[in-house]
């Protein structure tokens, strides 16, 4: 749905260029909802402003729906944009205008509508947000998550093929952002709406997305299912985001090397092994003790997921590291050498050797 290929931009500054984003490449597919993260200066706001046809780039090419629109100007400029609705951090509503007539502004610039066609569309869009009874406040009126339904409407006004979410919880309490991400997913099941979500928080990641990608220093460090990013961070960035998404500072991301003997393993359990006694039945088998050094067990969207780094000793290990890989439990060996026969290749983006017994 929206793709880009090697996209660079750079910016004048008072020492020559400043490299804002550096080939970029990302393939965003219709109807999922892709998260696109980094800390602060990484080039996020650069990119957004580039999807969404404000700036051009510098170098490379922007896709919508397999069409390159890197040069679109005039009409097909502006239809381009109205393809693609914005959600903002503070929301930029218009303070004098009512609830209902905030979500009509966009309706009402494009001179395509009558006025009864647009007030049944307003009352529609303001019922899939749950805001029919507000519709004649004033945004002074509305709580902060109020006010990014009415921001969420007003973007779904002409019925773009994508949705940029530039920090849209940013500014709102824990559970706030909560309901507004569930009105996104559920905005993506109903409309099959594309979402593309910016933001500096791994939590949001892992609660709405499909896939992730990790901008660092205006480059794509790392991408993929959220599920492999979250629970197999690789590169520092990742690591950074991951760990400032845990309530303890991220122990199973910090846990030092010191802590790592040769029989220290991550054991990632994902779908319904999250919930299987599976690491007693193959210690009793196998004979073997663990020690549990860190750990974390949660849901990212409905799945659950436990991962644990685990210090194993006793009889038969190598028995036990094969016991739990056949029952499907994804093992990392987090310590000493690497040998011939242990050496496998990532299944997500065979950039790394994991070392396994
Ligand atoms: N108009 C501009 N002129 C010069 N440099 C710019 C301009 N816009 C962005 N930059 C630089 O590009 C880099 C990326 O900035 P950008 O605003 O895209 O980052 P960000 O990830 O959105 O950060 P934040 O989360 O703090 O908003 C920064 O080094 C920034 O200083």
């Amino acid at each position: 749905m929206v793709r880009l290929e090697s996209i660079s931009k750079s910016f004048a500054g008072k020492d020559g260029p400043v490299s804002a984003l550096d080939r970029i490449d990302l393939s965003i597919a219709k109807g999922e909802i892709f998260g696109i993260i980094g800390s602060s200066g990484a080039g996020k706001s650069t990119l957004v402003r580039l999807i969404n046809l404000l700036e051009r780039p510098t170098g490379g090419e922007v896709f919508v729906a397999g069409e390159r629109v890197t040069d679109a100007r005039g009409e097909r400029l502006r239809e381009l944009r109205r393809s693609i609705g914005m959600v903002f951090q503070h929301f930029n509503l218009l303070s004098a205008r009512t609830v209902a007539r905030n979500v009509a502004y966009p309706l009402e610039l494009t001179g395509r509508y009558g006025k009864d066609e647009i007030t049944e569309k307003v009352a529609r869009l303001l019922a899939r947000v749950g805001l029919s009874e507000h519709a004649h406040k004033h945004p002074r009126e509305l709580s902060g998550g109020q006010k990014q339904r009415v921001g969420i409407a007003r973007a779904l006004a002409c019925e773009p093929q994508v949705l940029l979410c530039d920090e849209a919880t940013s500014a709102l309490d824990p559970q706030t952002t909560g309901a507004v991400l569930d009105l996104l997913r559920q905005i993506n099941r109903d409309l099959g709406v594309t979402i593309v979500l910016i933001t500096h928080e791994m939590d949001v990641i892992r609660r709405t997305c499909d896939r992730v990608a990790v901008i660092d220093r205006g480059r794509v460090v790392e991408q993929g299912p959220v599920t492999d990013v979250f629970l197999h961070p690789r590169h520092p960035a990742t690591l950074r985001l991951v760990r400032e998404a845990e309530p303890d500072g991220g122990s199973l991301e910090a846990i030092s090397a010191s802590e790592l003997g040769s029989s220290t393993v991550r054991l990632t359990f994902t779908g319904p092994n999250a919930h299987r006694p599976i690491l007693g039945r193959i210690a009793r088998e196998n004979v073997v003790d663990y020690a549990i050094l860190a750990g974390r067990v949660g849901h990212i969207r409905e799945a659950p997921y436990a991962q644990f780094i685990v210090s194993l000793s006793g009889r038969d290990i190598a028995g036990a590291i094969a016991g739990l890989r056949a029952s499907g439990v994804d093992v990392e060996l987090q310590g000493g050498p690497q040998t011939e026969q242990t050496a496998v290749t990532s299944p997500r983006v065979g950039e790394r050797a994991l070392h396994v017994v």
